[in-house]
C-alpha cells in the first residue's frame, strides 16, 4: 500500500482553446497529511482539484490517487474511486436544497458501499455525531431543509457530508470565504481535528495566506505550477 494519498507527475491541463492552466512537474500529499494550498483567484486551484477528483482529465502526466493511476481507470471506476475515497467540500457547498440536514450528510453513503460499511448500522446517528463535532447540535435544526440554514451552518453540513464514512482524502475548495475570521479558524480547526481522527488527508485550498498556520504544511500553487497565470 502506498503511503501517498495523491501523487502528481508531469501534469498538464488546459481548458479547450486556452493557454495551459496547470503545468505541475511534481506534487504529493501524504496519507493523513493536512495541507494548505494557496493561490490567487483564477490561478487554477479548482481546476487542480477537479483533476485530482477525476472529473477533469489531464492532457499529459500522471495523477495517482491512493496509488491508482486515474488514467488507467474507466470513467465508472473513477466515479467509484471518488465516491469511496474522496470527501469534497465544494466552494458553493452543493447541498441538495430540498433535503434535510441529516439527509444531506448521509447522501454519500447512498453512492458508496465502502463508506456505508465504515459507518456501520446507524447512518443517522453518525451524521448527528459528526454534525455535533462540527458544532451543529440543535435537533430541530437538523430536521430543517438546508436551504433555511445560514452560510456558516451550511458549511458545517458540507463538511460533515465530506467526512462521513471516513474517506481517505478530504478536499476543501475555499469553503470559508463567507465567514468572519474567528468562525473560519474555528471551522478549520474542527475540520482538521475530525480529519485527524479518521486519518484522512486534508487538502484545503484558499487565496487567504493567513490560514496557512492552521495546517501541517503550506504550499503556494505558484511553487508547484509552472503555467503562467493570466488575470
Ligand atoms: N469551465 C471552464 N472553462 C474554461 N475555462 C475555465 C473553466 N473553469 C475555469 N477556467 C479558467 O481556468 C483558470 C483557473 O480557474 P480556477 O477556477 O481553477 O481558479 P481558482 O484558483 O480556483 O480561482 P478562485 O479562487 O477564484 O476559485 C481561470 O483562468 C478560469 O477562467
Amino acid at each position: 500500500m502506498t503511503d501517498l494519498a495523491i501523487q502528481i507527475d508531469g501534469l498538464r491541463f488546459a481548458w479547450k482553446g486556452n493557454a495551459p492552466v496547470l503545468d505541475v512537474p511534481a506534487f504529493t500529499l501524504a496519507r493523513g497529511e493536512r495541507l494548505f494550498l494557496r493561490g490567487p483567484s483564477g490561478s487554477g486551484k479548482s481546476t487542480l482539484l477537479g483533476v485530482i477528483a477525476g472529473v477533469l482529465e489531464a492532457d499529459a502526466g500522471k495523477v495517482s490517487v491512493l496509488g491508482q493511476d486515474l488514467a488507467s481507470l474507466s470513467s465508472s471506476a473513477r466515479d467509484r474511486m471518488r465516491a469511496d475515497h474522496l470527501g469534497v467540500i465544494f466552494q458553493m457547498f452543493n447541498l441538495v436544497p430540498y433535503l434535510s440536514v441529516v439527509g444531506n450528510v448521509t447522501l454519500p453513503l447512498k453512492f458508496s458501499a465502502a463508506r456505508r460499511k465504515a459507518v456501520g448500522g446507524d447512518a443517522e446517528a453518525e451524521a448527528k455525531r459528526l454534525l455535533g463535532r462540527l458544532g451543529l447540535t440543535d435537533e430541530a435544526l437538523l430536521e430543517r431543509r438546508v436551504s433555511d440554514l445560514s452560510v456558516g451552518q451550511q458549511q458545517r453540513v458540507a463538511a460533515a457530508r465530506a467526512l462521513i464514512g471516513a474517506p481517505e482524502i478530504v478536499i476543501a475548495d475555499e469553503p470559508t470565504s463567507a465567514l468572519d475570521a474567528d468562525a473560519r479558524d474555528r471551522f478549520i480547526t474542527l475540520l482538521s481535528e475530525e480529519a485527524a481522527r479518521t486519518g484522512a488527508a486534508l487538502l484545503f485550498v484558499s487565496h487567504d495566506a493567513s490560514l496557512a498556520r492552521l495546517f501541517d504544511r503550506a504550499v503556494d500553487l505558484a511553487e508547484i505550477n509552472r503555467a503562467g497565470v493570466k488575470a
